[in-house]
């Protein structure tokens, strides 16, 4: 039987495009479309399986509360994700109306970017020095992206597993041209007209540099792993909160 996929922020960028996409795929129905204003009341388990949201981050968290109320799975791609608002998700599923609910969310759903994430973690305990460059179209409203704070993070993570301390910086005035430090990772966000969304991960010890890029030029790139996060949420098994399409990758 088809998946019922509703869209909550079907009017925008990136949700126009997922209507499209499960329109497009032979094993889903689209269901519901809403946007700003919308009643999300009107999703409800019996003409939804999963619901996609993609909206802005100031209204993301009180959604998909609110569709963990109404007891439907959810994907969402909505940045601004906080250690806060992500507790928040877990203690509402653990008092979720339906038994094993889930909700998975992802910084970012194309392939390069999630590969250049992963990579970035696998290089980091090799270099002295790592920083991160998001670049993005300018109608983006948050900075720095979703995803290179995701990266920093684990930058800074595999750092402190492998026992590496602070990077060497003799920085003495910064009038904010080092960016913004993420659990001690400088990130530095770009924003010009003709781009989508592009990361780069720079990576440095004497005499030698590391730059992993990685480079969407169409929102179509993020469409695959959307698609997959609904198929492995309706296929069931990953009750609560997961975060990051890496969980789904077998990497
Ligand atoms: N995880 C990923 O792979 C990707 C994530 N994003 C993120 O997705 C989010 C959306 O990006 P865009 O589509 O470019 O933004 P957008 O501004 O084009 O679309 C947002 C949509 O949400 C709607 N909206 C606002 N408040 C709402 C509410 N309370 N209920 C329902 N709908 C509401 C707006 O009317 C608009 O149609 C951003 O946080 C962006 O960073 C974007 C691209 C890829
Ligand atoms: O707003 C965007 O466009 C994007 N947002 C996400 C982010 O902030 O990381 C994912 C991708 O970079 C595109």
């Amino acid at each position: 039987m088809a998946v019922k996929v509703s869209v909550v922020g079907a009017k925008g960028r990136m949700g126009s495009h997922v209507v499209e996409a499960v329109q497009g795929a032979q094993d889903m129905q689209l269901a519901l479309t809403l946007d700003a204003g919308d009643d999300l009341t009107t999703i409800t388990p019996s003409n939804t399986d999963v619901v996609v949201e993609f909206t802005v981050p100031s209204v993301s968290l009180n959604n998909v509360l609110a569709l963990i109320a109404q007891g439907v799975d959810v994907v969402v791609g909505t940045t601004g994700w906080t250690a806060d608002k992500l507790a928040q998700v877990t203690a509402a599923l653990e008092n979720a109306p339906r038994e094993n609910q889930q909700v998975f969310i992802a910084p970012n759903f194309a392939i390069s970017a999630v590969l250049a994430d992963h990579f970035a973690k696998v290089a980091a305990p090799y270099f002295e020095s790592a920083e991160v460059i998001e670049l993005h179209h300018p109608t983006k409203v948050d900075a720095p992206s979703g995803t290179a704070i995701h990266t920093a993070q684990g930058i800074a993570d595999a750092r402190r597993a492998a026992g590496l301390g602070a990077m060497p910086d003799a920085t003495e005035t910064d009038g904010g041209s080092r960016g913004q430090v993420i659990d001690g990772v400088h990130v530095h966000a770009i924003r010009l007209r003709g781009l989508n969304a592009h990361e780069e991960v720079l990576f440095g010890n004497a005499g030698e540099q590391l730059t992993i890029r990685a480079d969407s030029f169409d929102r179509i790139s993020f469409m695959p792993g959307v698609l997959l996060a609904v198929r492995k949420l309706a296929a069931g098994g990953h009750s609560g909160l997961t975060v990051g399409l890496d969980k789904f990758l077998d990497l």
